[in-house]
């Protein structure tokens, strides 16, 4: 084996929406030894559900563990020089299942799922003085009250299944985000495994208080939900349990971080300021507040970046989200046709020279940052006669680059200071034209990963501070970096007049669902 490859080594757990994958690290480095990736199935059982099975999630993960240890085999390298193992995943999509069997008692609810708007709705008229007010848990949570977030979801399962009620009346029920429940049945299941979740996955459950970092009372009493049925709140970095068994066995789970936090880490954006945005399903820009709790008065959300180590400050961010970035070509090559496969996309998007006019807003579950409209519905405006499939290509990725700038805008109004650079990475920044797009939508310097699985890393490099405490997070990867930023190409004023289409765009989307002809409409609509 190449020595620059030995060992010690960090392993990484890393279950995204799409797929799931387990990459081996040299520790303490972001050199990537072997990797072994598997897609997990969506199921779309009614219009606006988004459920997988945890079964199917778990068997994924320890069939990517396998392979990547034979991998590593393969290459001369041993499995028990794995040192630590990171979790990070998915977040906010919704676990629960049965104490005494280990068996989940409902499909994953996925976080992109939009079954729970007459949830929300319910909620909302709970507030006093019929305020309906989606920000007014914002000061307990950081949060507004939307279908995204787990506690609705947990809501939904208790009032629409009843197994989940008995199980939850009957303190029988055990509640995870997809990093619980991986840890649970990596550590054991019913045979000992541990019931815990780390500070930034609780932090997108709307139940844990974003200044104490514990469950909140009043919280839990907002969504009618017991507190036996929660993990311990950890932080991102400790030693929680240890593999029970399979390849693994006895090494020691140290880290976990929801994905977009742990993108921020592996990034290296670990200083107040510092922004990244990570372009997979959805998008998710994170900028990093530090140990100060900034509430967003434009929309955004107020989570926990990471805290590593129990007695380490834990960092905040503001996050923008973005429900459909990458996903909207899934849906042009699966539903429509227009593409076969996502390789196709930077050709054919560079066979035009501009999206003649045509604008998407892919609202599919409605719009998340810095709109939370759950009512908006997707729009494609400007169509004419000359309109072909690549000017729409084109329009979806700039699509994703003017909801970036929806956010970008949000942030700075929100810190005051516009962000220099934007760091970029996940599966749509393979896509040169697509960063030049997103360079020119937003007048930015945009600089992609070095190495595309930021994710997996932030939560390989967690991980191994845990066993080598004199490990400096922010050391050894940054001296090597000599990437050249992609810089804009058009005039601002070019710029602002495409932004002010996607604003009028924007406005033809929102509250779709909840819209109706007025009574003039409706009558010229018949011809009356
Ligand atoms: N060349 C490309 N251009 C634009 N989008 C792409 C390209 N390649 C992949 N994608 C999109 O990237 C997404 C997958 O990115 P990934 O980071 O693996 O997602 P996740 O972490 O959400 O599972 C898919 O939605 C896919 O459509
Ligand atoms: O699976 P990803 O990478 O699209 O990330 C999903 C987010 O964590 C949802 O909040």
């Amino acid at each position: 084996m190449d020595y620059q490859l030995e060992g010690p080594y960090v392993g990484a757990i890393d279950e995204g929406t799409t797929s799931a994958r387990f990459m081996i690290f040299k520790a303490g480095t972001d050199d990537v030894v072997c990797f072994h990736q598997i897609e997990v199935p969506s199921i779309f059982a009614k219009e606006g559900w988004c459920e997988q099975d945890p079964e199917v999630i778990i068997n994924t993960v320890n069939e990517c563990i396998e392979n990547a240890c034979r991998k590593l085999r393969a290459l001369g390298g041993k499995v028990k020089d794995i040192v630590a193992i990171g979790i990070t995943n998915q977040r906010e999509s919704t676990v629960i299942w049965d104490r005494k069997t280990g068996k989940p008692l409902a499909n994953a609810i996925i976080w992109l799922d939009n079954r729970t708007g007459s949830t929300v709705e319910d909620l909302l008229k709970t507030i006093p003085n019929n305020a309906r007010n989606i920000n007014y848990l914002r000061p307990l949570c950081g949060l507004p009250i939307s279908p995204y977030f787990s506690g609705v979801k947990l809501r939904w399962l208790r009032d629409n299944m009843p197994t989940v009620k008995k199980a939850m009346d009957d303190d029988t029920a055990m509640f995870g985000t997809i990093d619980t429940w991986l840890m649970y049945r990596l550590t054991g299941g019913v045979h000992g495994g541990v019931h815990k979740t780390d500070v930034t996955n609780a932090s997108r459950t709307m139940l844990m208080n974003i200044e104490t970092l514990n469950w909140d009372p009043n919280l839990l009493k907002f969504f009618g939900l017991p507190r036996k049925i929660l993990p311990e709140i950890c932080s991102s970095a400790e030693h929680y349990g240890d593999i029970a068994e399979g390849i693994l066995k006895d090494i020691p789970i140290t880290a976990d971080l929801g994905d977009q936090q742990a993108a921020l880490v592996g990034q290296q954006c670990l200083a107040k300021g510092q922004a990244k945005a990570t372009y997979g399903t959805g998008c998710f820009l994170l900028y990093n507040t530090g140990p100060a709790i900034v509430h967003s008065t434009h929309g955004l959300l107020t989570t926990v970046g990471y805290q590593i180590g129990r007695s380490a400050p834990p960092f905040y961010a503001l996050e923008g989200s973005v429900a459909i970035a990458g996903a909207a070509f899934n849906w042009l090559r699966d539903n429509i046709g227009l593409i076969q496969n996502t390789s196709q996309i930077e050709a054919m998007a560079s066979t035009v020279d501009n999206s003649l006019d045509v604008y998407f807003v892919p609202a599919f579950n409605g719009l998340y940052a810095p709109y939370w409209n759950q009512d908006a519905r997707g729009v494609i405006c400007g169509l004419s006669e000359e309109t072909t499939s690549e000017h729409i290509v084109r329009a979806t990725l700039e699509a994703v680059c003017f909801q970036v700038r929806d956010i970008l805008d949000a942030m700075h109004k929100d810190c005051k200071i516009p962000l220099a650079k934007l760091m970029v990475d996940g599966g749509m920044t393979v896509n040169n034209l697509f960063l030049q797009l997103q360079s020119d939508l937003v007048g930015i310097h945009v600089l992609r990963a070095k190495i595309s699985e930021t994710t997996a890393l932030g939560a390989a490099m967690a991980a191994y501070k845990v066993v080598e405490p004199n490990y400096n997070m922010e050391g050894p990867l940054s001296k090597s970096d000599k990437r050249v930023p992609i810089k804009p190409k058009v005039k601002s004023s070019e710029r602002n007049l495409r932004y002010e289409k996607w604003k009028m765009a924007i406005e033809r989307s929102l509250n779709w669902e909840t819209s109706t002809l007025s009574q003039g409409e409706r009558e010229s609509f018949d011809g009356a």
